[in-house]
């Protein structure tokens, strides 16, 4: 190996809406990694952790926790070595902060920390990315214009084509429409979309998860698959069509399954991944199987991108209620894509 030692990855971490369970996830989360004296254990081969946040909410949070702070503040042009943490300041003065509530300044400020940590690891100081959840609304009132992260990483990445996927230890599913209305839906369900995710997620389960010839289970849009066009005809004329061209192509694609039962008989279990054809129809069954225990990763951004499988939870913000399983999932994923990514890239050398 010579002089080469092994660089541990970078994790950037949003900070998320400051008056939800965000901070407090990352505290949490952290200060498990780190060991109760927080004594960097790089023994343990850590990462390097950025979290991107506003320093006076973190230090708020930590001391309704009682965690001692762990972090050091940097400018975060420096790359933290392994068990470290640097905190990037994302506010220029302090953010008032309110448990519980929506607020656009809360939601100002975790924009903010997103747009500072993907800029970071865009300019490959950080390896990963791994958000807190932001509120919709709280960002909508700041004036940003869209529904997500997912949407809002693919603009500022300039990323054409992406798509969400959630993993937990049952199954992964992939959405083909992601935060659209629900009226909205079949008219957004084109073959050419179709075809996009479903090229987009086999790519990523092959490239990210080593599996090589991935099964991919369709479901259907109507109750029982549309019954033979009985109860809608999008299974017939647009779903099962992109199905039998990319079997053509030799991919291992089957449906479209009726979901209820596709679920109920477990299916699931002879397949690599499931495209659901909308958020709820997926992503139901998933938080059923698992919730505070799943991963939300975006796929087809030029960085690895992951979160915890829950939002905001502002009933429980600043109660020391919230779980972090979830997050010391989405941290453990990104950290893992990384080192996969990098294994990659030498390979391809
Ligand atoms: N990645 C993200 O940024 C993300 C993900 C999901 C939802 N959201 C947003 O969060 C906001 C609230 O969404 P919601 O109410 O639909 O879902 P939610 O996940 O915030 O809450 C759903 C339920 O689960 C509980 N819960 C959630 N996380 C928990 C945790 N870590 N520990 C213990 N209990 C937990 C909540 O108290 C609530 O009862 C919305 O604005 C939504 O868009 C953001
Ligand atoms: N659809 C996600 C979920 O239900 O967990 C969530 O809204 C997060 O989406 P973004 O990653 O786009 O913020």
């Amino acid at each position: 190996m010579g002089s080469s030692v092994k660089k541990t990855p970078v994790l950037a971490v949003s900070m998320g809406d400051g008056n939800g369970i965000g901070p407090e996830i990352i505290l949490k989360s952290l200060h498990k990694l780190l060991g109760p004296d927080h004594n960097n254990p790089g023994g343990q081969n850590l990462p390097g952790f950025m979290i991107f946040a506003c320093p006076e909410t973190l230090k708020f949070y930590a001391e309704k926790l009682e965690i001692p702070i762990f972090w050091k503040e940097s400018t975060g042009t420096v790359a933290p070595e392994s068990g470290h943490v640097h905190l990037i300041s994302v506010s220029s003065s302090p953010v008032e902060i309110r448990p519980g509530e929506i607020t656009a300044l809360a939601g100002k400020a975790a924009m903010t920390a997103i747009a500072s940590a993907v800029d970071c690891c865009m300019d490959g100081t950080a390896d990963a990315l791994v958000t807190a959840p932001i509120s919709k609304e709280a960002i909508h009132l700041a004036g940003y214009n869209v529904p997500g992260h997912t949407e809002f990483l693919a603009e500022h990445t300039g990323s054409s084509s992406v798509g969400m996927m959630l993993v937990n230890d049952i199954m992964r599913v992939g959405l083909a429409t992601i935060h659209i209305p629900l009226r909205d839906v079949p008219s957004a369900l084109t073959p050419e979309l179709l075809e996009e995710k479903l090229l987009l997620f086999h790519r990523y389960l092959a490239d990210s998860f080593s599996i090589q010839s991935p099964r991919i289970a369709v479901l259907g849009l109507n109750p029982h698959a549309g019954d033979g066009g009985v109860i809608g005809n999008e299974e017939a004329d647009i779903i099962s069509p992109v199905i039998r061209t990319l079997e053509n192509k030799g991919m291992d694609i089957t449906g479209p399954w009726p979901a209820d039962g596709f679920f109920a008989s477990k299916s699931y279990e002879n397949t690599d991944m499931v495209l659901a054809m909308y958020h709820d129809q997926g992503l139901i069954p998933l938080k059923m199987t698992g919730f505070g225990g799943g991963v939300n990763i975006t796929t087809g951004l030029p960085i690895i991108r992951t979160s915890p499988d829950h939002g905001t939870a502002f009933s429980l913000a600043g109660q020391n209620q919230a779980d972090a399983g979830s997050m010391e999932k989405a941290l453990h994923l990104a950290r893992e894509l990384a080192e996969k990514r990098t294994s990659r890239r030498k390979k391809a050398l």
